[in-house]
C-alpha cells in the first residue's frame, strides 16, 4: 500500500553552487510511504505523517548551508565556532558556524533530485511502524523567469533556525506601482536580489568599503561568521526579516521611481509581508 502526502512541508535553505555561488532555496516537500496496512486500516494516520516527517526535516536540512564537499576549491575544517567552510568557485567565502548550521554531502554538485532521495534515506531510517520504504520528492514552487529572488540572510535575533548565517528562500516579489502591477520593477529587484547575501549593517565587522565584507553575531546556537565578496552584499539599514526586506524595497523603490509603491515580499513558500512606501 502506498500513502502520499503533497506540500507536507517547504524546505528552506542554502547550498553553494560553482556557477551561482551561494543560492537561497525553498522547496516543497512531498512524502510517499510503502508498508502494510494496520488494524484500523491505516498505514499511517495523516495527523502523524506530517509531525513526524516535519520532525526530521527541520532536524536536517531545513535551514542549514548545504554543503557539496566534494567540490573542487571547497574545504571543511574544524575550527573555534564549529565547522569552517571555504570557498573557492566562482568565488571566496568562508562561513563559521556550530555544525548545526550545517549539512555536509560527500558529493561535487547539490542537485534537488539527489537531495530529494537522501531526504527519502534520511526519513527512512527512523520509519513508523508497518512503513518499509519512504520516498521524497523536493519541488520548486513554480515562480516565471525573473519574477523571483534567492537570498541568503541569518537573524541574529531569532530563537530557532533562522539564527543561521547562511541559510535562504526562494520567493516571488510583486510591486505595484500607482495600483498597477510592475513587471519591469520586479524584474530589476529580482535580477538584483538573485543568489546574494542580504545582510544587516549592524552584524558588519571592519569597513563596508572592503573588498570581502565581513559579518559576526552571537545568538543561542553559537558564535556565526560569513566573509563574502562586497558585491555578492546587499546591506539594510537593519535585520533582515521579511516585513523590514518589504519596507526596504517598498521604500528604496519609491525614492527611485516615485509615485505610490506597494511591495509583496515573500520568504520562502506561501508567506511573506507586504509594505507600501510614497514619495
Ligand atoms: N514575522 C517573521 N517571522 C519569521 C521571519 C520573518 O522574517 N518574519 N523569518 C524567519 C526565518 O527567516 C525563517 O527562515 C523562516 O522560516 P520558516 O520556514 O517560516 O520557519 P519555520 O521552520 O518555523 O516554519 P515552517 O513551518 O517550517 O515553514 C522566521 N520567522
Amino acid at each position: 500500500m502506498n500513502l502520499f502526502v503533497h506540500s507536507l512541508t517547504a524546505l528552506d535553505a542554502s547550498y553553494w553552487c560553482a556557477e551561482r555561488g551561494l543560492v537561497g532555496a525553498s522547496w516543497q516537500v512531498d512524502v510517499e510511504l510503502d508498508g502494510e496496512l494496520g488494524e484500523d486500516g491505516m498505514l499511517f494516520d495523516f495527523g502523524e505523517v506530517k509531525p513526524w516527517a516535519k520532525r526530521q526535516i527541520d532536524a536536517t536540512l531545513d535551514h542549514t548551508l548545504i554543503v557539496p564537499t566534494q567540490m573542487p576549491g571547497l574545504s571543511v575544517s574544524e575550527c573555534a565556532e564549529g565547522l569552517c567552510v571555504r570557498t573557492q568557485l566562482p568565488w571566496p567565502m568562508e562561513v563559521r558556524a556550530p555544525r548545526q548550521a550545517f549539512t555536509l554531502l560527500p558529493w561535487s554538485t547539490i542537485e534537488p533530485q539527489r537531495l530529494s532521495r537522501y531526504l527519502g534515506e534520511q526519513l527512512g531510517k527512523r520509519p513508523p511502524p508497518r512503513v518499509g520504504e519512504v520516498r521524497v520528492q523536493l519541488r520548486e514552487e513554480p515562480i516565471a523567469p525573473g519574477f523571483g529572488y534567492t537570498y541568503s540572510h541569518g537573524l541574529k535575533h531569532h530563537a530557532g533556525n533562522c539564527q543561521r548565517i547562511a541559510h535562504g528562500h526562494r520567493s516571488r516579489l510583486g510591486i505595484w506601482r500607482d495600483g498597477e502591477l510592475d513587471e519591469a520593477l520586479i524584474q530589476r529587484w529580482c535580477a538584483r536580489l538573485a543568489d546574494i547575501y542580504l545582510a544587516d549593517r549592524a552584524d558588519l565587522v571592519g569597513s563596508e568599503e572592503d573588498e570581502s565584507l565581513r559579518f559576526a553575531y552571537e545568538s543561542l546556537q553559537g558564535q556565526f561568521r560569513i566573509r563574502l565578496p562586497r558585491e555578492r552584499v546587499v546591506l539594510m539599514p537593519f535585520t533582515t526579516t521579511v516585513e523590514q526586506i518589504a519596507h526596504w524595497l517598498a521604500e528604496e523603490t519609491a525614492l527611485a521611481h516615485g509615485g505610490r509603491i506597494r511591495v509583496q515580499a515573500f520568504e520562502g513558500i506561501g508567506k511573506g509581508a507586504t509594505a507600501e512606501a510614497k514619495r
